[in-house]
């Protein structure tokens, strides 16, 4: 069994996106461990988005994030992390396959309605920075 951190974004919340996500997490098998809804602070935020500071997005980026409350998730099941990677869909919703969360509803690249931890590390990472809790 493995765990990672899931994200449904601002945008996410305000399109009432909400259920259809979580509902496709659980039809792939995976189990909600953890759940809150919160208001990211921009220190959060910009430690959440640590490794793209310093790119020209990250500004934008961080307004988006900090925008209005996020779902923050903790999600556990079989190859969770890619399981979840593969719902999402690529970054970019134009390239994102339909059947995909951010192919059937995100708008644009960074209007993209999910993240989820990329590896172990940063799911024990953004873990412990949403939950306090270490895994
Ligand atoms: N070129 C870009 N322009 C604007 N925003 C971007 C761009 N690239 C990435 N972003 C935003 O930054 C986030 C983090 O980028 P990253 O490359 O880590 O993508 P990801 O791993 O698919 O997404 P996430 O980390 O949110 O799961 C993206 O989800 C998106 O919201």
């Amino acid at each position: 069994m493995e765990t990672t951190f899931v994200m449904i974004k601002p945008d996410g919340v305000k399109r009432r996106i909400v259920g259809e996500i979580i509902h496709r997490l659980e039809k792939k098998g995976l189990e909600i461990v953890d759940i809150k809804l919160l208001n990211l602070s921009k220190e959060l935020a910009e430690e959440h988005y640590s490794e793209h500071k310093g790119k020209e997005f990250f500004d934008q980026l961080i307004e988006y994030i900090t925008s209005g409350p996020v779902i923050a998730m903790v999600v556990k099941g079989n190859n969770a992390i890619q399981a979840v990677r593969q719902l999402m869909g690529n970054t970019d919703p134009i390239k994102a396959a339909p059947g995909t969360i951010r192919g059937d509803y995100g708008l644009t690249i960074r209007e993209n309605l999910v993240h989820g931890s990329d590896s172990l590390e940063s799911s024990k990472r953004e873990i412990s920075l949403f939950f306090n809790k270490n895994l």
